[in-house]
């Protein structure tokens, strides 16, 4: 029995063009997705929930109650929990899936779960049959303050971040921030890496309302997670409609995630998504520093506020070259050079195309070298 909602349900439209193209549906149960799902007329459609494996022990019984009421036919597939499964392979078992379930046009894919559930479903239902729609249930707090919002869909390709992809937009993401209290911790402070960097790159009151509140924040309490999210999914409706498919600005959201990315490849998928970025930002806010863009202290505080969500603010036992070398597979190269975001305060970022291979070496001797010395 799904309990009713506290947090009243929000409303946050996200457009193309000045067109509404799909809801994002804030609230803190899932007592409204029966309403919200139905309005994109259910009735006749099949509905295959795609989850994983920690999630499926969680919530796929409530969910599956609820899409059992309102559509023809409920199928689920379940895969192995993690980024490693993030790939081409658990694309094919879902598309084999559907095909013996005689998948149509018609029917729909719900994404059940964090980033990387989010990513897969939103990249076959891209690709199934020429596309199909999918709707995005995020159960991370990562997939709620960013996966789910903006239509970037993809896998991992011999373990190159999101090498194939696609955007492809959801009909409809529901937000139940109560989910977030049976996530760990590590993946709590992944999220908060997503979170604090919205903050660095668009809006330093955003930024400013996360430190003045960390210890509530922290405490997961309900009505400042639903307050959080709800200020990181505006930052990122903001950006994408101003960009949808990345021609421009849309780059800034990728803020500490060129070395991050590299770093979360080095690692070999063994550190979280938000705690490679978290120390991405602190990387690329170290270079922003060093050409007197952003103020020391300014510098001393985002390393501060990272440090205090256990975010790593420092990286052991990696192979520099390593990473340097994955930064060149990025797909932010651009006819051989790297598009890098910068800071010029916090709550201000800029795209920058002339940071060398040497500043990002030094960035990394930074990340690496003992602290305090
Ligand atoms: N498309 C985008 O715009 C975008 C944005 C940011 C990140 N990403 C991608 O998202 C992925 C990371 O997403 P993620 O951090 O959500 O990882 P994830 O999907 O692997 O989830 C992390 C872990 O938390 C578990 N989990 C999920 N919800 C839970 C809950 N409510 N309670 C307990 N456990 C729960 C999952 O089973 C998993 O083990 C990466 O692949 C990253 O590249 C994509
Ligand atoms: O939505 C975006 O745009 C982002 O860049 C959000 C990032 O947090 C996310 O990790 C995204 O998947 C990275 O995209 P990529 O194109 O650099 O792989
Ligand atoms: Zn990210």
């Amino acid at each position: 029995m799904t309990a009713e909602n506290k947090v009243e349900p929000e409303e946050i439209m996200v457009h193309q063009n000045g067109k509404p193209i799909y809801p994002v549906i804030l609230t803190d149960s899932f007592y409204s997705l029966p309403k919200s799902a139905a309005q994109l007329n259910l009735s006749g459609r099949k509905v295959c929930i795609v989850t994983d494996s920690r999630v499926a022990k969680l919530y796929l019984e409530e969910i599956k109650n609820i899409f059992d009421s309102i559509s023809e036919k409920i199928v689920y597939f379940v895969f192995p929990a993690g980024e490693p499964y993030k790939n081409l392979d658990t694309v094919k078992s879902l598309y084999e899936y559907l095909i013996c379930h005689s998948f149509d046009r018609n029917d729909i894919l719900v994404a059940l779960g964090g980033g990387v559930t989010g990513d897969l479903t939103g990249f076959t239902a891209a690709t199934y049959l020429r596309g199909i729609d999918f709707i995005q249930v995020p159960t991370t707090l990562l997939s709620q303050v960013d996966s789910s919002i903006g239509g970037k869909t993809g896998v991992d390709f011999d373990a190159y971040k999101n090498m194939v992809g696609a955007f492809y937009m959801p009909r409809l993401v529901y937000i139940n921030v109560s989910v977030l209290k049976s996530l760990p911790e590590e993946q709590f402070a992944s999220g908060m890496g997503e979170v604090i960097k919205h903050g660095c790159i668009r809006s330093g009151e955003y930024y400013h309302w996360l430190e003045a509140n960390k210890e509530s924040i922290r405490q997961r309490k309900t009505d400042f997670m639903a307050a959080m999210v709800k200020g990181s999914c505006l930052i990122k409706r903001a950006v994408v409609e101003e960009d949808p498919t990345e021609k421009g600005i849309r780059a800034l959201l990728n803020f500490g995630h060129t070395l991050g990315h590299a770093i979360e490849k080095e690692k070999g998928f063994t550190l979280s998504h938000g705690a490679c970025v978290g120390v991405g930002c602190v990387a690329a806010a170290y270079l922003s520093e060093r050409r007197g863009m952003l103020k020391p202290e300014e510098f001393k505080n985002l390393e501060e506020l990272l440090a205090y969500f256990r975010i790593p603010v420092s990286l052991q036992d990696i192979n520099v070259s390593n990473v340097l070398d994955a930064v060149k597979h990025d797909k932010k190269m651009d006819s051989g050079v790297i598009r890098f975001i910068l800071l010029r305060a916090l709550g201000d970022a800029c795209i920058d195309k002339t940071v060398s291979a040497e500043e990002m070496e030094s960035a990394m001797d930074y990340l690496t070298k003992p602290r305090g010395e």
